[in-house]
């Protein structure tokens, strides 16, 4: 997997109030990772803010996962419980980048 860090400001939509809240404590950036457990060939979207360290994001990557380029900075994703993440990255490139290592783990599971 490309450990290059993505630089993203995590979201998760609040269904109820129907509007996208800043995931953990603060608002800002976070680095986000997919992360491959080499024994198990699993993956997992880990998101750590960059301000205090705080795992905002810590998400399996499961084959059904349907990942969405809504727009070329910001993708989204539903999680095995329903909660939909979303990532606003700071450029396409980092988007880019993160979603073609998201492909990836998709194909290789
Ligand atoms: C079939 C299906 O599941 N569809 C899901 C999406 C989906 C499709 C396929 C697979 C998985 C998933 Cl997850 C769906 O549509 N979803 C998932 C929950 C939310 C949403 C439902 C309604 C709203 C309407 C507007 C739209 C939205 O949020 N757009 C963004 C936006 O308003 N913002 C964010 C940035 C840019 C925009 C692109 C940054 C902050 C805010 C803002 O710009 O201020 N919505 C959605 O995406």
């Amino acid at each position: 997997m490309s450990d290059e860090k993505c630089l993203a400001s995590v979201m998760i939509y609040d269904d109820g109030e129907r509007k996208w809240k800043a995931a953990g404590k603060t608002q800002g950036l976070s680095s986000v990772c997919i992360y491959r457990h080499t024994q198990e060939n699993t993956f997992r979207v880990i998101g750590r803010k960059d301000q205090d360290g705080e795992v905002v994001i810590n998400c399996a990557v499961v084959p059904q996962l349907k990942y969405n380029r809504a727009t070329a900075t910001f993708h989204q994703w539903r999680d095995g419980n329903g909660t939909v993440y979303g990532l606003n990255f700071s450029t396409g490139h980092t988007a880019a980048a993160f979603a073609a290592t998201m492909d990836a783990a998709l194909d290789a599971l």
